[in-house]
């Protein structure tokens, strides 16, 4: 299998836990006879400080010349001054609208061995599975018009949404739920939002056409709480834009860590993959940042935009079995707990690397390979 990946490492942790992700698929290739390329862009804070743009024009054609995008993270303290279309931010809703993917998927697992690293009690939990599929491409990100006049002290921006571009996510969460439990929550504020009361109507009226898939409508208030209390009660969680990006940054509690959480968005020329995470400057350049979410978000590349599934799941098992070892970076690493180890970005990478070679050695002895 051959695949150009453009790897836009960032800022802040995006170039440390990208270098992980990238040495796992690298692996992966060498252990699987694949020919994976990676073509190295500027985006970002980064982008800015060197080409004066969130988003040079070489960037993107290296995007769009690829068959997938693997994101680290965008955004530098130093620009909190810019207003938002200057900012590094900037940069990564560009890409995003270029590129045209409007499904977001946002796994969010409750790993057996990270039970102590969640505030949550391990029998709240417990199995939790849920899938996050975020609407991407419309909403308050994108709405116009948006404003801030400094005279007047107002500042404007624009939830909106068209039947369309509800119909396509909806879509997606619902095929997605026909292969999972076959439960689709839809997030919305229909009691107080016309957009909201539009996706709603929308998102039922698609429903008709899944009828083995359950639907519920939760009201995003009550459902930021439902997600902490009985997170185990969902399945594919369907949301608008700042709901779906507000509410899978929480369920990083569930897992343990904002790190943990890995991304992929579908449905466009190129598909997008990113940790959920950004660039955490509180940590850049300390070796604490957890690279899981980055080499988790390498598997959703090989699952989705090469159909390798069974390397994916090579990925996903190696990350499984680390943690079971006990090796731990420090976001993970709550209390004192025996039998763990704190290593740092690069260690928890190579620990991955060797979980992989393992596993991936084991299925080429069975296959007699
Ligand atoms: N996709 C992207 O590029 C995103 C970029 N951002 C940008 O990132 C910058 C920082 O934003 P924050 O609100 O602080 O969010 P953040 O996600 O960067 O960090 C939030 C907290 O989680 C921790 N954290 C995040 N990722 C981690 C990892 N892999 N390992 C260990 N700990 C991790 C951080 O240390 C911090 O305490 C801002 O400029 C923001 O705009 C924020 C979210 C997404
Ligand atoms: C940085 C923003 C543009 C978006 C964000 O936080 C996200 O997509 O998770
Ligand atoms: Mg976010």
């Amino acid at each position: 299998m051959r695949l150009k990946i453009a790897v836009l490492a960032g800022d802040g942790i995006g170039p440390e836990v990208t270098r992980e992700a990238t040495n796992v698929l690298r692996a992966v290739a060498e252990l699987g006879g694949h020919d994976f390329t990676f073509v190295d862009g500027l985006i970002g804070g980064i982008a800015i400080t060197e080409t004066g743009s969130p988003l040079p024009t070489a960037t993107l054609d290296a995007a769009l010349d690829s068959d997938a995008v693997l994101l680290g993270a965008v955004g530098d303290n130093k620009f909190n001054s810019l207003t938002p279309d200057k900012r590094p931010e900037a940069g990564l809703l560009q890409i995003r609208q270029a590129l045209g993917g409007f499904a977001n998927l946002r796994p969010s697992i409750a790993y057996k061995a990270l039970s102590a690293s969640s505030p949550l009690r391990p029998e709240v939990t417990e199995n939790v599975d849920i899938l996050f599929v975020r609407e991407l491409l419309g909403g308050l990100y994108f709405g116009t018009p948006r404003s801030w006049n400094k005279e007047t002290n107002e500042a404007v921006n624009t939830m909106r949404y068209t039947r369309d571009e509800v119909v396509r996510v909806a879509r997606v969460a619902f095929e997605l739920a026909g292969k999972r439990r076959k439960k689709v929550t839809s997030v919305d504020k229909a009691n107080v939002l016309e957009v909201s009361q539009l996706w709603r109507a929308t998102v039922t009226e698609v429903a008709k056409d899944y009828p083995d898939v359950t639907l519920e409508h939760q009201l995003v208030d009550s459902m930021a709480m439902h997600i902490m209390n009985i997170p185990r009660n969902f399945d594919v969680v369907l949301t608008e834009n700042l709901f779906g990006d507000i509410l899978s940054d929480e369920a990083g509690v569930i897992t343990g860590s904002l790190g943990m959480l890995p991304s992929a968005t579908i449905g466009g020329a190129v598909n997008l993959y990113e940790p959920v995470h950004g660039s955490a400057p509180d940590i850049a350049g300390t070796g604490k940042a957890n690279p899981l979410g980055a080499i988790l978000t390498a598997a959703m590349i090989l699952r989705y935009s090469a159909n390798l599934e069974q390397d994916a799941r090579a990925i996903e098992q190696a990350v499984h079995r680390v943690l079971d070892a006990g090796y731990r970076t420090a976001d993970i690493a709550r209390g004192h707990m025996s039998g763990q180890q704190t290593v740092t970005t690069q260690e928890m990478g190579k620990r991955v690397h060797q979980a992989l070679a393992e596993s991936i050695d084991r299925r080429q002895s069975m296959h007699g390979v």
